[in-house]
């Protein structure tokens, strides 16, 4: 039996009169991938937004599993298990890898307790699984801020994975990534699915092909189409949509 992990009711909103997410209905089941993809300015980056409470709602709900959290607090939202990972990392440069993921993988919240917080047993393992799902564990003495641009992704991804979120929102992950780097995300992701219910923003239709089973594509703020790559690449009213954007190829 599926369940569902996350369900937008008719969500939206906004912005002095003009809807930047208009009435979306989506429903992830648990353990799923789900790719968002859409031209620029489609409302991607705000759905995440109303998702993960950086903005408030002006209609429609949110549940996560039976939960209604649509209008609770970013910083609640984050702890009831809903991690985002932004474009921008936010990864402590003067920190190592290993102490990177130690510090994100505590469970009492403010840094600045958690620098001089022994480590639980539990949290040790976590630490251990995102070195190995990352890849970093060579790296894991380096201090951060010596990483490439895409090692430095995979840290900040490794980081949300050691807080076991239930949902992971991921914005671009593959950004300014070379194609082997993007191929080693495609990887990461692919080792995620079933253990983490993941919704991932993203453009690269390469990227796109080797991880998404099932996608949803928005345009002008509502979705447009959902369904599999074969039937989303036929489906006339996304080649409209994408028509005079970088299209999807
Ligand atoms: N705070 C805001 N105030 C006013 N308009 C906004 C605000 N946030 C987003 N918008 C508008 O809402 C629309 C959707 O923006 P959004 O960033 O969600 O699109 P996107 O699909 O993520 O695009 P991209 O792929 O370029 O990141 C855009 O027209 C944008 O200008």
């Amino acid at each position: 039996m599926t369940v569902a992990a996350l369900t937008l009711d008719g969500l939206g909103v906004a912005f002095a009169g003009f809807k930047a997410v208009d009435g979306v209905s989506i429903i992830i089941e648990e353990g799923e991938l789900r790719v968002v993809l859409g031209a620029n300015g489609a409302g991607k980056t705000t759905l995440m937004d109303l998702i993960s409470g950086k903005t408030r709602n002006t209609s429609g709900r949110v549940f996560l599993y039976d939960t209604d959290i649509t209008h609770w607090q970013e910083h609640q939202i984050a702890r009831a298990g809903i991690g985002r990972k932004f474009q921008i990392p936010s990864v402590f440069r003067e920190l190592s890898v290993r102490r990177n993921l130690e510090v994100a993988s505590f469970e009492t919240p403010g840094v600045f307790s958690n620098l001089s917080l022994r480590q639980t047993a539990a949290s040790k393992r976590r630490v251990e699984e995102a070195l190995e799902l990352t890849g970093l564990g060579p790296q894991a003495d380096r201090l951060a801020g010596g990483l490439s641009h895409g090692q430095t992704q995979w840290l900040e991804l490794g980081m949300l994975i050691t807080q076991n979120p239930k949902i992971l929102l991921l914005d671009e992950p593959t950004a300014g990534m070379t194609q082997a780097e993007t191929h080693k995300t495609t990887e990461i992701l692919n080792a995620l699915r079933g253990k983490h219910t993941i919704i991932v923003v993203e453009h690269d239709m390469a990227f796109v092909r080797e991880v998404a089973r099932r996608i949803t594509v928005m345009h002008l703020g509502q979705v447009l189409a959902e369904g599999d790559i074969k039937t989303i690449e036929k489906d006339e009213r996304v080649k409209q949509a994408y028509l005079g954007s970088k299209g999807i190829m």
